[in-house]
Formats: C-alpha cells, sequence, structure tokens
C-alpha cells in the first residue's frame, strides 16, 4: 500500500439555502443519504457516508442547541451472495483481499483500487466502524463539529424501524471508509447483513470489476441546494 493523504476537506456552503439545511437536519438526514433500492429479502439501506459538509454548513446555520439535538478473495458467485451467512466469514475475519488504498491526485485524496476482479455480487469490503445509535451519532456530530479537522466518515443507514450510523471517523487501516462517492458510474453499492443481532454494513460489486478500478459507490444525496454546493455529487 502506498501513503496516501486524505481528502480535502469541503469547501463552500455559498448555495444552500438555510431553510432547506435545517428542514433536511431536522428530519434526520444530515447528509449523503443514499436512496439505494433493496432487492426483497436484504434487510435494508438508505445510508449517509458523509457529514462533512452539513457539520460545515450547521456551524454556520444552527447554534450548538440544535445542532445537539439532531453522524478473498474467492469469488463467490450470486448463488453464495443470496445467503447472508455466505458473507459471515469474509466480515468477520475482515477480509479486504484484491483492494488497495492509493492516492487519487485529486481533490478527492485517498481512494479505493482494486488488485484483483471481482464479480458481479461479490463481497468487497465492509464499511467497517463503530455502530452507533442515532443519539450517540447526534452526540458525535456535535463533539466532531467543533473541530473542522475532523474529516467525515458518519454512514447512516435504516434497520427496521430505527437509524443507526457507522462511525469510521478514526483512521484506522479499514479501507471501506475510504471509497469515494459516483452517482453515474458507481460499481458497488452498500449492502446491510445482520450477524449476531448486528448490522454491518458491506459493499458488494454491482457489476464485475476489473484490476485497478477505482471503487465508487452512490451517497445517496439527492438535495438539490447540497448538489449545488458540491457538484460532485452529482457525478
Ligand atoms: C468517506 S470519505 C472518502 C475517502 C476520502 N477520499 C479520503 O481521502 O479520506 C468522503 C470524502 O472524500 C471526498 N470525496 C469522495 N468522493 C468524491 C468525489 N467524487 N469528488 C470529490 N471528492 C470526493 C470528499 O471530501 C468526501 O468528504
Amino acid at each position: 500500500m502506498i501513503p496516501v493523504r486524505p481528502a480535502k476537506r469541503f469547501q463552500s456552503t455559498a448555495n444552500v439555502k438555510p431553510e432547506r439545511l435545517r428542514k433536511g437536519l431536522l428530519k434526520g438526514q444530515f447528509l449523503f443519504a443514499p436512496d439505494i433500492s433493496i432487492p426483497e429479502n436484504d434487510v435494508l439501506l438508505p445510508a449517509t457516508t458523509d457529514n462533512e459538509k452539513s457539520l460545515i454548513l450547521a456551524k454556520k446555520l444552527l447554534n450548538e442547541e440544535i445542532l445537539s439535538s439532531l453522524r478473498r478473495s474467492k469469488r463467490i458467485g450470486i448463488t453464495k451472495y443470496k445467503s447472508a451467512t455466505s458473507f459471515d466469514s469474509f466480515i468477520e475475519s475482515q477480509c479486504e483481499d484484491g483492494i488497495e488504498a492509493r492516492d487519487t491526485g485529486t481533490v478527492k485524496g485517498r481512494g479505493v483500487f482494486t488488485t484483483k476482479k471481482f464479480y458481479r455480487n461479490d463481497y468487497i469490503v465492509e464499511y467497517a466502524g463503530e455502530l452507533l445509535t442515532q443519539n450517540e451519532a447526534k452526540h458525535r456530530e456535535s463533539v466532531y463539529g467543533r473541530n473542522h479537522k475532523i474529516g467525515c466518515y458518519m454512514y447512516y443507514f435504516k434497520w427496521g424501524e430505527k437509524v443507526f450510523c457507522v462511525d469510521a471517523t478514526e483512521e484506522t487501516n479499514r479501507l471501506g471508509r475510504l471509497i469515494n462517492h459516483s452517482r453515474k458510474n458507481s460499481n458497488c453499492q452498500p449492502k446491510v447483513f445482520v450477524i449476531r443481532d448486528q448490522p454491518r454494513l458491506v459493499l458488494v460489486a454491482l457489476r464485475d470489476i476489473e484490476v485497478d478500478e477505482e471503487l465508487f459507490y452512490d451517497y445517496g444525496e439527492r438535495r438539490k441546494d447540497i448538489i449545488d454546493a458540491f457538484p460532485w455529487l452529482n457525478e
């Protein structure tokens, strides 16, 4: 793995209308909530990966009180994929075979690239971090929001009737947290698997992926004001 550096933080918030932002925050869609359709029998998953910009925006627009009220590699085929238990060993062994972090040399900072071929519906990597309840995540947000040096790796998702968050903010050697966004050219997507009654987020190949491709998934942000402020979300 080569040395890599983190992405630059979000910049402009000028085009974001306060009312839209406030509404979005209070609805609980703090940021980048992927609108990913879930095949029947999958556990679920509209989720969030990155709330960094929202924190910046929120700091401008909301006071702390409001803010606080509110962050292998063996190929396995489709048949195996249909059984969630087939991913359990990958998840539990923290399998990250066939991928590595690289500096993209762009504003995106680090990204994750394949070093082997993946097939459609393959397990790629877990979006690993600390599982938080919504309230715990909100508290975490307010703490992180006070430090602009902290990047944003909070991934919100709905499981059953509740919202959870995987907080991957801490710099670890896990790679799921470094996968960048693409709406139009995503080649993987997050899904929830349950192990011992705990939801785990896994990135699964949307199509066959060749060696040396960068991995992308759709962060799912669709709010116009946010996309206007961060146009790369539309790419
Ligand atoms: C979950 S992190 C991904 C890893 C990150 N690139 C890094 O170096 O740590 C999400 C951040 O990466 C950057 N990013 C992700 N996808 C991007 C894209 N398509 N264009 C520009 N920046 C992107 C943004 O700064 C975003 O806040």
